[in-house]
Formats: structure tokens, C-alpha cells, sequence
């Protein structure tokens, strides 16, 4: 089954949140306390999945707010690099910073983050800047969660989705659960509910969807129950090593296994998934090849160092695939 796009947009896809900094520990397998030297890559969720997806060979853009300084900088000129059009990068004037995420590698099973995100740029996106002509270029409105934790990026992502949705602009939306920046769950389940209600494509771990419907150990088939009530034709689960689910509303369901790899860490799997994932769609691939698109392109980034430079070309990806088949 395949997944049908728009075909007359200059834009396969436009993401609207954080793009931000990763300060990769470069002595790895010990806790953060014995880190003394980082590298810095460009991050933030919805920055890495614009990335992937510009790697992959689609025209990608960005609608986000960066600092007025040397990282802001960094992050335009790295994702322009990398061919991701950042005409739609406000720079902040107000003098808010970038948000900082250090990753910690005690080894492959037990990484963290710690997370610099106060009065971060990214969250004063305002509505204003969402510019409407700009959206109504692209098949794809890619929303992430952690934009809807405060305002005025709040408003300013909401805005978006309606103008997405006015112009058959497909709305995909990464939960993308962050706990740090949100007052509680239960105004986390209140926003993740209504935009996950006006969306076409809905991308999240089990976990993430748990948060949403305010409940523990939810099951994939009540989740879809209640978002096939709604706007979305297809709901994405996935369950980490254990491997992923689409559920599309005609009522077919696919799985897909995971790769196994030698992992060095596990942030950067969701990202990875999801760009390869929307690559293999907007390619008119099946939804169960893509399945394993996301699969394959998650399992190349947790072997690496990073989150957005380790995003693999489509041949890397279609070699793993061809390898395990
Ligand atoms: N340790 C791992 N080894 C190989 N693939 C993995 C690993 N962890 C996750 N993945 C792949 O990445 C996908 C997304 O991972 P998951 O942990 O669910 O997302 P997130 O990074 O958003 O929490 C999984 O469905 C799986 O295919
Ligand atoms: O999203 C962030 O702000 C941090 C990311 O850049 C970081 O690399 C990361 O956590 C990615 O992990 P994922 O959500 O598991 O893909």
C-alpha cells in the first residue's frame, strides 16, 4: 500500500521546530563527569529530520528561530550546507540562546541527555513568522511535539497546521517527547491529543503515545481505535529494538523488525527513522518498505557518533536492507 503526496510542490517536506546543538561526548563508555571533550553537531529532533531527509535526496525546509550568535550561525550554515533551504530561519532579536544537548554514553544500553533549555530561540517563534506562501509549497508539514511546550512557538506551530491543512499540505507530527520542557503531562496529553487529531501521519514510540492518552502500558490497537476517529490515515508505533507498526485507516497493518547493529549509542534512532521513513513514502514506496527504510536508516545512525551528520545516503540505507533480507 502506498501513501499519496501532492505531486505538483517544489518542497517534499518543511519542518517547523528546534534546531538547535549536540555536544557529543568524544570519550564514550563513561559517565558524563569523566567527559572532557565534546563535538559539536547540529540537533534538535525536527533540525535532524530535515537533515536526513536532505541527505536522502529530497528538497527539505526549515521554519524555526535560532540564536543571534556563533552557534545560531553554525546551525544555519550547516544546514544550508547540507541543502536545506533556511530562508525560513528567523533570527532571533531578543536575545535568547540556543538550546545545548549533552549527550552522555556510559555505553551502548545507557546513554543520556542533558538538556540547556532555558529561554531557548526556538520557543519564541511567533505566529508572524509562519509565512503562509511558504507552506503551501510543500507535500509535507513535519510538526514536533516539543513546539507545542510553550508559547508563542506554541501558536506559532498551530498556525502552520492550519495552513497546512487549508493547502492538502500533509501534516505529520513526531511526538517527539521531551519531559524537561513541559509544565506536566497532563498539558503535554492536552496539546499532543489536538494536534495529533488534526494530523495525517502520525510518527511516535509506544511511550510517547502513553503520554498523549494519559494512560501506562496502552495498547497500538486503542490508540488507533481512537486517532482513526479522527483526522489521521496512518499511525506509526514503534517499540525500539523491538521493532515498529504502521496502521493505516483502510485497516491493513505492517510490522517491521529492527536491524541488529553494533550500537554505540541509542539517541538518534528516532530521527534517523522518520527521514528515511517519509523518504520512502514521498518515493512512492510501499508503507511496509518503508517501514524498513526507517528501520535500516535508525540502525546506521545509532552505530555513529552523531544524530544528523551520521544520516545515511539511500544506497547505505538499500545496502543494509538487501544485506538482511
Ligand atoms: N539499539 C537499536 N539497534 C537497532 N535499531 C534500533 C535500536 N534502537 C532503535 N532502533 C530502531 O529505531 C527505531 C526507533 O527507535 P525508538 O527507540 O523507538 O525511537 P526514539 O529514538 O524516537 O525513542 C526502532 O523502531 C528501531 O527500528
Ligand atoms: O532532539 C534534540 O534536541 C536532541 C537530538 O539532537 C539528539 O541527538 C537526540 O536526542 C536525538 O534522539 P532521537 O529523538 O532518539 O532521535
Amino acid at each position: 500500500m502506498r501513501y499519496d503526496f501532492n505531486t505538483d510542490r517544489e518542497f517534499d517536506i518543511i519542518a517547523i521546530g528546534r534546531a538547535c546543538i549536540d555536544l557529543n561526548a568524544v570519550e564514550y563508555n563513561r559517565p558524563m563527569e569523566e567527559t572532557m571533550t565534546f563535538t559539536k553537531y547540529v540537533g534538535g529532533s525536527p533540525a535532524n529530520i530535515a537533515i536526513g531527509c536532505s541527505k536522502l535526496g529530497l528538497k527539505a525546509g526549515f521554519i524555526g528561530k535560532i540564536s543571534d550568535d556563533q552557534h545560531g550561525r553554525f546551525i544555519e550554515q550547516y544546514m544550508r550546507n547540507v541543502g536545506v533551504d533556511t530562508s525560513h530561519m528567523v533570527v532571533d532579536q531578543e536575545g535568547h540562546k540556543a538550546g545545548l544537548a549533552f549527550t552522555e554514553i556510559k555505553s551502548p544500553e545507557d546513554c543520556s541527555i542533558l538538556m540547556y533549555r532555558e529561554n531557548v530561540a526556538d520557543l519564541y517563534l511567533k505566529p508572524s513568522e509562519v509565512d503562509e506562501e511558504y507552506i503551501k509549497r510543500s507535500k509535507i508539514l513535519l510538526v514536533s511535539g516539543t513546539a507545542l511546550s510553550k508559547s508563542p512557538s506554541r501558536e506559532a506551530v498551530l498556525k502552520a497546521i492550519s495552513l497546512a491543512k487549508k493547502h492538502d499540505v500533509k501534516v505529520i507530527f513526531e511526538l517527539d517527547y521531551r519531559p524537561y520542557t513541559w509544565i506536566s503531562t497532563d498539558e503535554t496529553s492536552v496539546y499532543y491529543s489536538l494536534v495529533a487529531e488534526k494530523a495525517d501521519v502520525v510518527i511516535g514510540t509506544r511511550d510517547e503515545y502513553d503520554i498523549m492518552e494519559g494512560t501506562k502500558d496502552g495498547k497500538n490497537e486503542e490508540t488507533v481505535r481512537y486517532l482513526f476517529q479522527h483526522s489521521p490515515d496512518l499511525i506509526i508505533i514503534k517499540h525500539g529494538v523491538e521493532g515498529s507498526y504502521a496502521y493505516a485507516k483502510s485497516g491493513e497493518t505492517f510490522q517491521a523488525n529492527a536491524y541488529r547493529t553494533k550500537v554505540l549509542k541509542t539517541f538518534g534512532a528516532g530521527d534517523a527513522y522518520a527521514s528515511a521513513f517519509l523518504y520512502a513514502l514521498i518515493t512512492g514506496k510501499d508503507i511496509e518498505t518503508a517501514l524498513k527504510y526507517g528501520s535500516a536508516s535508525a540502525a546506521i545512525v545509532v552505530s555513529r557518533h552523531s544524530s544528523s551528520d551520521a544520516m545515511p545516503k539511500a544506497e547505505e540505507i538499500e545496502q543494509l536492507i538487501a544485506e538482511r533480507s
